[in-house]
């Protein structure tokens, strides 16, 4: 089949998007779609596939999300924001209700983080600490910055489902072959987390966030938004920063502004930037793609996101 796409990223996450509000495929084949579209060694590669859809339940539209492996997560809020951009360039809204799988979001055109960048803001909640919707099969209730009996590591983490799973620990130095190790360690769905984690550690420094995810589907990732956001909450309820002051989150693809409130809920405005827009053939049976016929380079938006990061363009 052939099939249009934008490519996408937030925050550095970054995405093939496909608008698929006119198209009628089942879950199976979505996922083959994205198995071959976010292939790193393909012809497009991402931290998974996104899809903009009919909205539920009186929303605007629609977001799901697959990762490289094919699964399909609850939620992607660095692809939120990329999906919502979509979403607004296809209604002509400024600010709209997206429906989730398993949840709702709000999303908004925000003033630019950067010249050039286009911003949205997306609020989500309320999250959840119970160890239940985090999908640990543990006696606790909830886990705040408290050791994890079962899990192959020392460290205090905050479990939080945004509404996918989280584990977050705060460290003084970030090591990552501890993180690969862990996060292999959740990948293969063991028995105390047989849905998987995405794993998070994170260093504070002067009142902003380092974080570093082990994302499920995917493995080490540049940045991933909602563990920006469950770092951000677990920051507030560890006493780390106040509740409710706009706080600078960076990971290694660029940065976003965010903000945790008592009751649970998650602010974060950040870049929606698209790179280029293309078709590609995908061979389902086999889950690959190629050749891509490019239709249209968005330099502007990838020098204006270099820019905001310091970084010259190529
Ligand atoms: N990168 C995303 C999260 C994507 C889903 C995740 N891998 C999962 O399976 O939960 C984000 O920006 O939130």
């Amino acid at each position: 089949m052939q099939i249009d796409f934008i490519k996408c990223q937030g925050s550095g996450n970054d995405f093939p998007l496909i608008d698929g509000r006119a198209l009628a495929l089942d879950d199976a084949t979505w996922s083959a779609i994205a198995i071959a579209l976010a292939d790193r060694a393909g012809p497009v590669g991402g931290d998974g596939l996104l899809v903009l859809v009919e909205g539920n339940g009186g929303a605007a539209f629609g977001q799901r999300m697959w990762n490289p492996d094919g699964s399909e997560s609850e939620t992607c809020l660095n692809g939120l924001r990329c999906v919502a951009r979509l979403g607004f360039e296809a209604t002509g809204l400024v600010e709209a209700r997206v429906s989730l799988p398993t949840s709702t979001a709000d999303a908004a055109i925000a003033d630019p983080l950067a010249p050039g960048v286009v911003t949205i803001r997306t609020d989500v909640g309320p999250v959840s600490t119970r160890t239940a919707d985090v999908g640990l099969r543990i006696d606790a209730p909830e886990l705040i910055d408290s050791a994890i009996p079962g899990l192959p590591s020392d460290r205090r983490f905050t479990a939080v489902a945004m509404p996918n799973p989280h584990l977050v620990t705060f460290v003084d130095t970030l090591d990552e072959a501890e993180l690969v190790a862990l996060g292999d360690w959740c990948e293969a769905a063991p028995p105390l987390i047989p849905g998987r984690a995405n794993v998070s550690f994170v260093t504070v420094d002067h009142g902003e966030l380092f974080v570093r995810t082990y994302e499920r589907g995917v493995g080490l990732t540049d940045s991933c938004g909602s563990a920006m956001g469950a770092s951000v909450f677990a920051a507030g309820l560890t006493g780390r920063i106040g509740f409710g002051a706009p706080v600078t989150v960076r990971n290694r693809g660029g940065r976003v502004v965010a903000s945790a409130s008592q009751d649970a809920r998650i602010a974060i405005a950040g870049n929606a930037s698209f790179d280029y827009d293309a078709s590609v053939e995908i061979d389902l049976a086999n889950a690959t793609a190629g050749p891509v016929t490019l239709r249209r380079r968005r330099d502007d938006e990838i020098f204006a996101w270099q820019a905001a990061l310091g970084t010259p363009p190529d």
